[in-house]
């Protein structure tokens, strides 16, 4: 078993040990998790994992350190942890979003391998879309992470460049997704339903339908077109829903994001 230690135990960070203890590629007492106030941490310390508040001691011994902080709050930790890695045998994940792997040798050392990656929230279930990119690792290295998020999920490796369009698509689209679920839900309650009835009817349908892509390498609008009855109220509502800018208010937000994403380090 990998040791892993995960280097801010916030929203994602806590999903990830989550996920990685689910799906059995690490045992809670090889996870160790570090956050500024410990309290914070009880919890988790009660279901095994290490926890600790000196990120320089959780870092040694570690075989993958993650990167699970703020971009804002990444230079600082960097600059902390740099002088106790160990370059040689450790490989450095960044889940950071809008930080290159530049940025990160240029506080770490030209010579560590650092791979950055991109989860969503679903890897707590084993569930995420995580997009993997680095400029230096080796194959063996790239294919000891692609394992790790793969317990965990789905993994696509992709060019570095395209990290902050898979932050807005994969990162941030599962809260676009879920709104969508939620405006059904609404949309379920005007009609008659209950609000629980509502959002349990929003989210079957809405698995179904990612279901029916995954099972079928189908595209979207073939299945729509098995949906839409001519003169029938399916295309009445999805017209509908396009003359109110459906579709481009997705686009629009998903092209935002990807811009905002890039900016986050740098910007301090
Ligand atoms: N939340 C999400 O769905 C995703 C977030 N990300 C990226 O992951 C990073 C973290 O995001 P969230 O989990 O949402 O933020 P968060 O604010 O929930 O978690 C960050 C954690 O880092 C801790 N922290 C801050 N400074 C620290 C230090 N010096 N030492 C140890 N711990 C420290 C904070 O106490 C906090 O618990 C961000 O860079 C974000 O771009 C990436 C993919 C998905
Ligand atoms: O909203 C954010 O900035 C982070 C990055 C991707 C998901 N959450």
């Amino acid at each position: 078993m990998k040791k892993v230690t995960i280097i801010g135990s916030g929203n994602i960070g806590l999903s990830l040990a989550k996920g990685l203890v689910k799906s059995e590629f690490a045992h809670a007492a090889d996870i160790t998790l570090t956050r500024r106030n410990l309290n914070a941490l009880a919890e988790e310390a009660s279901r095994g994992f290490s926890v600790s508040n000196d990120n320089k001691t959780a870092v040694q011994g570690a075989d993958i350190v993650v990167f699970a902080i703020l971009p804002q709050q990444l230079k600082k930790v960097l600059l902390e942890v740099a002088p106790v890695i160990e370059k040689t045998n450790q490989i450095f994940v960044s889940i950071v979003s809008g930080v290159s792997c530049a940025d990160l040798k240029a506080e770490l050392g030209e010579d560590a391998t650092v791979i950055r990656a991109m989860p969503n929230t679903a890897i707590a279930i084993g569930q995420s879309m995580t997009c993997i990119a680095s400029d230096n690792a080796s194959d063996d290295s790239l294919k000891e992470v692609e394992n790790m998020f793969e317990s965990v999920g789905s993994v696509v490796v992709i060019n570095e460049d395209l990290m902050t369009s898979a932050t807005a698509l994969c990162a941030c689209g599962i809260a676009f997704f879920l709104r969508a679920i939620r405006a059904a839900s609404q949309g379920g309650v005007e009609i008659g339903f209950h609000a629980h009835d509502a959002l349990k009817m929003a989210v079957q349908t809405a698995k179904g339908a990612a279901d029916l892509l995954l099972h079928t390498n189908a595209h979207p609008e073939g299945e729509i077109d098995k949906v839409t009855s001519p003169k029938g109220c399916t295309i009445a509502g999805l017209n509908e829903m396009e003359h109110n800018g459906f579709s481009s208010a997705f686009i629009k937000g998903i092209k935002l994001s990807a811009d905002k994403a890039g900016g986050l380090y740098h910007e301090g």
